[in-house]
């Protein structure tokens, strides 16, 4: 698995339409897209120009709904009805086939405001013809699950009084209303979802198939309010729920994968409604439903990224684009240090180890069907449309890399495990895993000697409650689960539990791993760190350093000043020439 070694021890108003993204794919395809930033925004000045004149093009209904409709409304001309001149302009009403995926995350759409100018986003590309995916809107999944927690034990009368449901409630009346669109578009929804919370409350108890059912109402309602407010603006758009076009998944509530069946039933679906009767499909993120339970499932926190992908590759689009608050993948979390730059370019294997590690910028798995489809994907910023973004291709040029991205994943939990000589080597690594799968966690790293192994876990497969926030699973279900482990693995060792460790994960390129080491090997002593474990991964794209958590955050802020803000290129180059 690896080779390892285990050592001792604001936003921006939308009132241009952005540029294109730059070319991707073959030269046809470049040659269109890649003149098409300077002249769009051209385009639209002259679109403007031609609305004063009463005239109405495609690209006016972007910046009317970009430009809050307003404007457009204090002129006498609704939005609306500009809209309804641009309906062959995005395709409606051809017969060509959808072109892109437009998936936006819930900080895209988290208000009214937000979601008219992710409107206007989708608008500004008229030759397009997506299928839009949305999450849930702001902070909405976090909330209903908060909500469902409290539910459980308020008893059913004070369920109106649980805070987080009065957010959830206000947060999607208030955008209904402030969209203009009927409350009967949610009204049903909030209906079924009090009632829901009010059978959690009567029941005392929350299982992981009625968590999924209880979060999957934020997906539901924002694309109800989402395709409501398209249409109303003129532009015929079709709400889907996952779960009823063909995502089928595992029945592993909390965290679904999705199975292959789903490729041709979305397909189908999408496919058939859209030459049957062309309206932009409005997706719900995140959601399936279970091949065996038939209940809606949800494919794990951020899995709206795998929604987008999966669908990518069920109609074989042109290209995958992801839409955050960020300006793409970016050298590390900016959270942790800000002064973090985007990645204009990663292959879809440096994209797959940086989300799996931790960069909560992408969902783990969806990379998967985007690499099997051999569909590019393009990270972009909805609040900054301008930026060029991350482009995630099979391949790229890698000469002149050296590290691509540092990523934390804190709270992770390491063992120790020393056989006790009962078993064979062969029989010891097996029954260790064994015990790993029966349990059902995942383990990230490992470094192996003859008689002893070390792990570290996936802090998010360790407790069951995985969709909470992993900062606030409870201190003891953690440690049950962990004890449940330890006491298994005691059977054939000796065992020692390490809390508090944090993974740091070095994606960079394959041929520059020793450099890589060395440099950061060099930092971390500078920094007065001990390394505790080093694994690389059989891809060598991922080098995983395990340090103390507290250690970590210094750790990113040393590595990332090194790598990215020093002249590592310059070390290259000596080391090309050294080398010819
Ligand atoms: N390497 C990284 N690059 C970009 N963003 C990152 C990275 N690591 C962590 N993030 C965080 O991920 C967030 C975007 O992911 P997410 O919240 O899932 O977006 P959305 O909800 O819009 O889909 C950013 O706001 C940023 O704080
Ligand atoms: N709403 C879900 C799914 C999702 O993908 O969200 P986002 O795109 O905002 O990360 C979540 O919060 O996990």
């Amino acid at each position: 698995m690896a080779i390892a070694l285990r050592f001792a021890a604001a936003p921006l108003r939308l009132r241009l339409v952005s540029p294109a993204p730059p070319a991707i794919g073959g030269a046809g395809d470049g040659g269109r897209r890649g003149g098409g930033g300077a002249a769009r925004i051209g385009v639209l000045g002259r679109a403007r120009c031609r609305r004063r004149r009463g005239g109405g093009g495609r690209l006016e209904v972007a910046a009317a709904a970009a430009d809050d409709s307003a404007r457009c409304r204090a002129k006498g001309v609704g939005a609306a009805a500009a809209a309804a001149e641009t309906l062959g302009g995005i395709g409606v009403g051809g017969g060509d086939q959808l072109s892109v995926v437009m998936k936006f995350g819930g900080s895209s759409v988290s208000s009214a405001a937000r979601m008219r100018e992710v409107a206007g986003l989708i608008l500004a590309f008229p030759e397009e013809r997506p299928v839009v995916v949305l999450s849930a809107m702001g902070k909405t999944t976090n909330l209903l699950l908060l909500a469902g927690e409290k539910a459980v034990g308020c008893g059913v009368i004070r369920v109106s009084e649980i805070e987080e449901w009065n957010l959830i409630k206000d947060l999607h009346i208030k955008t209904v209303e402030e969209l203009a669109l009927p409350r009967s578009v949610i009204h049903t929804m909030l209906d079924e979802l009090e009632q829901l919370l009010k059978g959690i409350a009567m029941m005392k108890e929350l299982t992981l198939r009625t968590t999924d059912y209880l979060v999957s109402f934020g997906e539901c309602m924002s694309t109800r309010i989402f395709a409501a407010y398209l249409n109303k603006i003129g532009v015929k758009a079709r709400q889907y729920d996952a779960f009823d076009i063909g995502f089928i998944t595992t029945d592993d509530f909390g965290n679904a994968d999705i199975l292959e069946a789903t490729y041709p039933a979305v397909a189908k679906r999408l496919h058939g409604d859209w030459i049957r009767d062309p309206a932009i499909p409005i997706v719900t993120g995140f959601l399936g439903k279970g091949w065996k339970s038939g209940a809606v499932t949800t494919l794990g926190r951020g899995g709206s990224d795998l929604t987008a992908t999966t669908i990518g590759k069920a109609l074989g689009l042109r290209e995958i684009q992801v839409w955050k608050d960020v300006d793409g993948v970016l050298t590390c979390d900016p959270n942790i240090y800000p002064n973090a730059t985007t990645v204009p370019y990663l292959t879809f294997e440096e994209a797959a180890e940086l989300a799996y590690f931790g960069a909560q910028v992408l969902h783990p798995q969806s990379m998967r069907p985007a690499r099997e489809g051999d569909i590019p994907v393009r990270v972009k910023n909805s609040y900054n449309p301008k930026a060029p973004g991350t482009l995630i291709t099979k391949q790229r040029e890698m000469d002149k890399v050296v590290l691509t991205s540092i990523v934390l994943k804190s709270n992770v939990t390491m063992l120790d495990i020393v056989s006790t000589r009962m078993l064979g080597q062969f029989g010891f690594l097996a029954k260790v895993f064994s015990i790993f799968e029966d349990l059902g966690i995942s383990v990230d790293c490992v470094a192996t000697s003859e008689v002893s192994i070390s792990v570290s876990l996936d802090p998010s497969k360790i407790w069951s409650r995985e969709l909470i926030q992993q900062a606030s699973a409870p201190i003891y279900m953690q440690n049950q689960e962990l004890d449940h482990v330890v006491e298994e693995l005691e059977k054939i060792a000796v065992v020692h539990l390490l809390q508090q460790r944090a993974i740091i994960s070095l994606i960079g390129n394959v041929r520059r791993s020793s450099l890589i080491l060395e440099k950061a090997f060099q930092v971390l002593r500078k920094s007065g760190v001990n390394v505790q474990m080093i694994s690389q991964g059989a891809s060598k794209v991922n080098m995983s350093l395990i340090v103390h958590d507290s250690e970590a955050k210094q750790c990113i802020k040393a590595l990332h000043q090194a790598f990215f803000e020093d002249d590592v290129l310059t070390e290259v180059e000596e080391e090309a020439l050294h080398m010819s």
